[in-house]
């Protein structure tokens, strides 16, 4: 486990904005930067001088053009990422909204798209989404979640996805949004990106959603 230790943490965020009575979820498709061709929330860095949630409704304005209220955006979990022999952690603090307002709009980073919570496209998303996302789904949270990865091998058709995994993707169900642009398919794209999910662990239904995680991997403070 040395290979896993971080001596650091960079915070980021993840919004997931759930239509709850179409049944829907708002995903977007990363077309550059970490995790790029991976469906996934919407998030990135924290500012200095800005709140986690202030970062994180920041972030969902800026690549899906939407804005959700402080008091309507809630604290779902922290996740806690380990990529071996990396000493730099990422604390990712996932929110989740079932309102916004604003018209949904394409960005140079990400592709907006909503999906049938029953047709999330966990083959083209980060591995541990299929780990979590079903406990937001199912308000199984607050959690905490510790991930680590091992970076996959250059060759090896296994880390490439394949022509089928393009034709699932084009059958996804949609609802319009504007501005829309085709997904840059066609050559082998990273399936799961460039990192093989080796351990996994996660906490459900928290009495309350963590704040901060240590660097040992465990829950250093509570949301009050
Ligand atoms: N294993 C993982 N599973 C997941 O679902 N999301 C992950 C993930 N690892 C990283 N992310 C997300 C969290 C966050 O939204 C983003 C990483 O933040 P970054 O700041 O590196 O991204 P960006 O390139 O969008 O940066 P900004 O310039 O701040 O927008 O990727």
């Amino acid at each position: 486990m040395d290979s896993f230790q971080i001596t650091a943490k960079k915070v980021v965020t993840l919004v997931m904005v759930i239509d709850k009575e179409q049944r829907k979820i708002l995903l977007g498709y990363k077309k550059r930067g970490f995790g790029a061709h991976l469906w996934n929330g919407f998030g990135g860095k924290v500012e200095p001088g800005e709140t986690v949630k202030d970062g994180a409704i920041r972030e969902l304005k800026e690549e899906a053009g939407i804005t959700v209220k402080p008091e309507l955006i809630q604290k779902a979990g922290v996740l806690l990422f380990f990529f071996e022999h990396d000493p730099v952690g990422l604390e990712c603090h996932v929110y989740k909204a079932y309102e916004y307002e604003g018209q949904i709009q394409e960005c140079d980073e990400m592709r907006p798209q909503w999906f049938d919570i029953a047709d999330i496209p966990y083959d083209q998303m980060w591995e541990d989404d299929k780990i979590w996302l079903p406990t937001l789904l199912n308000e199984q949270d607050p959690f905490f979640g510790k991930m680590h990865f091992k970076r996959k091998p250059v060759e090896g058709g296994d880390a490439m996805a394949t022509a089928s995994t393009t034709s699932k993707l084009s059958t996804a169900v949609a609802a319009p949004v504007e501005s829309m642009s085709p997904t840059p398919f066609g050559a082998a794209q990273p399936k799961n990106g460039p990192y093989a999910m080796f351990m996994h662990h996660v906490e459900r239904n928290l009495p309350s959603a963590p704040k901060e995680a240590s660097l040992d991997g465990s829950i250093a403070s509570f949301e009050s």
